[in-house]
């Protein structure tokens, strides 16, 4: 990250400076520009409990892309910044050229921010995902960059949970297959290879909070469940965990996928595992399309050795609605789309108006928090650190974050530069090669913010420095 950042902090009246106030060889002024009217903002909050908002909220640029629910622009509108929100997501190039200005994005679980595109993000402090899956982020590079990210880690797992059971249905009774041909006028009444679900057994690869959700659901539908994961957990209902994945697929007449996009489950179910795999039996996919070979399911298919497939996640998926999803995007499109009892779906599992407007307060929320306060708490790739709100009766305090490398001896001199004021509270922890840091110091006056803020911006180990109130 080069110095020259555009990145709103606060000055004493609560007016903006976003002067490229972290470039240490600007003038202090250019960066603290306000010599009067101390503290004038807080002076005119009639309660001495109402929160404190830092610096000029209008000057925090938030771009949302991937239809984020409004409940969640709303909610950074209130805060007073300049959301911009857009239906799709970008292309690489295209999200380069936006990211250089803005502090905050919003995005679900199509735009990619590689470390490429992060290295164009100068003003970027925080990046929220709208969504459970953090794999479309890179995260290190994100917390080396001093970007914190959040996320929303199980508000739409229900939502996901609920689709599988109707795709377990669907697949045993070939509905998908039966409705395409009515639509095209054909009456195809057949009962071979159509199934009850009563009595089968699911086999949940991955018991985390879908797995866990669709156990119970499942259950309720009188299916036997097992399940297989790397971590010992405890089993709703009657559910047992199994030892091995291959035990997982040679017990089950169901299988469905519930592990995150990582190196371990990249083509976790390929030729191998479809041997293991009983014969007519299903398999049901609404991870990541990485974790399913698709060449090898479609092999699996046509032999029928797999009696039927939901698929609602692709290695490619197209950046928005309307585009098209055919072998330009994707060689074997075309050979999903010829086969019978496999349902594709574009990406919806946790597309339900419930879903989308809890995850949106949800992120928004810890995005304005992190934002105005320097709240890390539900952040993924940051170490959680968090300080009670300041209040109007505190005045004259300043919240400095100070997010460094986790490297020896640096809080010693960062309490020197800390020191020479009153120190309320503080509060630090790392994760992996960045720690952060955020204290709360008394009796501050203009001149020690720009002193204060340039000496932690000189200290060797400084990732990014902010100053709050
Ligand atoms: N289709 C859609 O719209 C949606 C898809 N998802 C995807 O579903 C995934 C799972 O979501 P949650 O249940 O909320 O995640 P979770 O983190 O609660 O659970 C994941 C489980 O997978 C297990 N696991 C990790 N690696 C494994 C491996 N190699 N083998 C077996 N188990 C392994 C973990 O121990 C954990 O118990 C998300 O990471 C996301 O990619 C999530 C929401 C919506
Ligand atoms: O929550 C997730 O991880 C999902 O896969 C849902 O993604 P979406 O918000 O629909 O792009």
């Amino acid at each position: 990250m080069s110095a020259a950042q555009n990145i709103p902090t606060r000055n004493r009246d609560g007016a903006s400076a976003v002067t490229n106030s972290f470039d240490p060889s600007t003038s202090p002024t250019a960066t603290f520009t306000s010599p009067s009217n101390s503290f004038s903002h807080r002076a005119s909050q009639s309660s001495s409990t109402k929160q404190l908002k830092p610096f000029n909220t209008q000057d925090v640029k938030v771009l949302l892309l991937e239809n984020i629910n409004v409940t969640g622009q709303d909610i950074l509108r209130q805060q007073g910044y300049q959301v911009e929100a857009l239906k799709s997501s970008l292309p690489e190039d295209q999200l380069i050229e936006k990211i250089k200005d803005v502090h905050v994005i919003g995005i679900r679980s199509k735009t990619k921010l590689t470390a490429k595109v992060l290295e164009h993000a100068k003003n970027l402090i925080v990046i929220g995902c709208f969504c459970i899956g953090t794999n479309q982020v890179d995260l290190t590079a994100a917390a080396n960059a001093g970007i914190a990210v959040f996320n929303s880690p199980f508000s739409n797992s229900r939502s996901v949970a609920e689709l599988v059971i109707s795709e377990i249905i669907a697949l045993a009774r070939q509905l998908a297959d039966r409705s395409m041909e009515l639509h095209k006028g054909i009456w195809n009444k057949v009962s071979a290879g159509c199934w009850e679900v009563r009595g089968k057994t699911l086999g949940i690869v991955g018991y985390g909070h879908i797995g866990n959700q669709l156990s119970v659901l499942a259950e309720a539908m009188g299916m036997s469940v097992i399940y297989y994961d790397v971590v010992n957990l405890m089993s709703m209902g009657t559910a047992k965990q199994v030892p091995t994945l291959k035990a997982l697929l040679e017990g089950a007449d169901f299988v469905t996928l519930h592990v995150p996009e990582i190196p371990e489950t990249q083509n976790m179910i390929s030729t191998e595992q479809f041997g293991y795999m009983r014969k007519g039996s299903y398999l049901i996919n609404a991870s990541r399309g990485t974790v399913v070979d698709i060449p090898a399911l479609v092999e699996a298919m046509r032999s029928g050795k797999i009696a039927g497939a939901a698929i609602d996640v692709y290695p490619n998926e197209p950046a928005g609605n309307g585009d098209y999803f055919n072998k330009e995007l994707n060689t074997w499109a075309e050979d999903l789309r010829s086969l019978k009892n496999l349902i594709l779906t574009p990406h919806i599992g946790g597309s339900t108006e419930e879903a989308q407007s809890a995850i949106g307060v949800e992120v928004a929320d810890a995005l304005a928090k992190y934002v105005n306060e320097g709240s890390t708490v539900g952040a993924v790739n940051m170490p959680e650190v968090n300080l009670r709100s300041l209040t109007a009766d505190e005045p004259n305090h300043v919240r400095i974050i100070y997010i460094h490398k986790n490297v020896p001896g640096v809080l010693r001199r960062v309490n020197e530069v800390l020191g020479e004021h009153n120190v309320d509270k503080q509060m630090t922890d790392s994760r992996g090669d960045v720690a952060y840091l955020m204290a709360d110091i008394s009796n501050v006056n203009q001149r020690d913010i720009a002193s204060l803020y340039n000496s932690l911006e000189d200290l060797g180990s400084r990732v990014r420095t902010r100053v709050l109130y």
